[in-house]
């Protein structure tokens, strides 16, 4: 069995990649935060150097957006200095780093998708701290893949879909921001694409020819936060699950601590070229979790 270390056991991205069919001779070893401290980068090369590991999929991260405005130390630390660690013990070990990070590296103020080269700006504290682990990984000189991903959502644990359920059950009544555009990713999907990229770096560990470098992953489709919220209480509805009223708000009338980009849409032409990997749309990705959060539809 080969053995891919994965982090971040307990998030949306880690529960999904150890739900996945993994392909034969896989064994995925996924650790929470018990089993691996990322504040903690000598405990990271410590586990990195001890077995021989095909490849790991950093899918931890600080991903409270607002909080880390004010809890700058700890975002970097977990976001930046412990990818840089992974990718410097990757690299000492001969082993491909997979590296996981987010649209919110990008300002939002482009027209068309976002593409793997465009320029980074990021808006806020959590962007700029995953931003400084993708730097961290690009100069570790360990082979690597960064996967931007955005929006991400699934069953378990913290989430816009679960949110909006939850209020929308107490309230009946919902007000969303309608001027800030993005494409949801299902976090079944996204750890499908990465398994598929993962196992393509360590297979190619010899010859070295799987495709490396920054890539973007979400599902397919444009929608702004309103109307993702309108399209969840429309597909709850039709499950039987909790229905809402959407009223569309523009950003300033929902203020919060971090700034966050307008247009958050990836490309995912560098992802199809390099992995011939082409997304779904994000309704029927979407329709995948409401039938797990609530039961299919009659
Ligand atoms: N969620 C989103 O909308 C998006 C996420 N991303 C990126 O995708 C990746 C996966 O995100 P997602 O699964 O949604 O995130 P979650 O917030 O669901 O999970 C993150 C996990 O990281 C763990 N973690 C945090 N701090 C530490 C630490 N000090 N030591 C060990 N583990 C730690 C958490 O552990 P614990 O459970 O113990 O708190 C949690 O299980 C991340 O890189 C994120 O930046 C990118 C774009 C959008
Ligand atoms: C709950 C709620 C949110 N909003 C707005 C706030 C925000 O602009 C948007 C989404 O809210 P969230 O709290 O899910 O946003 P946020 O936590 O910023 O989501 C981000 O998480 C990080 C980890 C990422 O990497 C990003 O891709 C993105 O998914 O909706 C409303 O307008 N009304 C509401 O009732
Ligand atoms: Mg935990």
């Amino acid at each position: 069995m080969r053995q891919i270390l994965v982090t971040g056991a307990d998030g949306q991205l880690g529960r999904e990649l150890q739900r996945r069919a993994w392909p034969e001779g896989w064994e995925l070893v996924a650790l929470d935060r018990s089993a691996l401290d990322l504040s903690d980068t000598t405990a990271i090369a410590a586990m990195v150097a001890s077995r021989p590991w095909a490849a790991v999929i950093n899918a931890a991260a600080y991903t409270a957006v607002d909080k880390a405005e004010s809890d700058v130390v700890t975002a970097w630390a977990i976001n930046a200095l412990a990818p840089a660690a992974f990718g410097q013990a990757c690299a000492a070990a001969g082993i491909p780093l997979v590296q996981v990070s987010t649209d919110y590296v990008f300002a939002g103020d482009k027209a068309g998708a976002w593409e793997v080269d465009d320029p980074v700006a990021p808006l806020g504290v959590y962007g700029a701290s995953k931003l400084g682990g993708e730097l961290a990984v690009r100069t570790s000189g360990a082979r690597h893949a960064i996967v931007r991903t955005a929006w991400v959502v699934s069953a378990h644990g913290h989430n816009f879909i679960k949110t909006m359920l939850r209020v929308g059950a107490e309230r009946g009544h919902l007000r969303v921001v309608d001027d800030q555009q993005g494409s949801p990713t299902s976090a079944a999907d996204l750890a499908d694409a990465l398994i598929t990229i993962a196992c393509r770096l360590a297979d190619d560990a010899d010859d070295a020819d799987a495709p490396t470098g920054i890539f973007h992953f979400s599902n397919a489709g444009a929608v702004s936060w309103a109307g993702f919220a309108a399209e969840i209480f429309r597909q709850s509805g039709l499950r039987g699950g909790p229905t809402a009223t959407v009223e569309p708000i523009t950003t300033a009338d929902y203020p919060t601590p971090a700034r966050r980009p307008a247009n958050s849409l990836l490309s995912h032409d560098a992802i199809a070229t390099a992995y011939g990997i082409a997304p779904r749309p994000w309704q029927a990705a979407l329709g995948d979790i409401l039938d797990e959060l609530i039961g299919t539809s009659a």
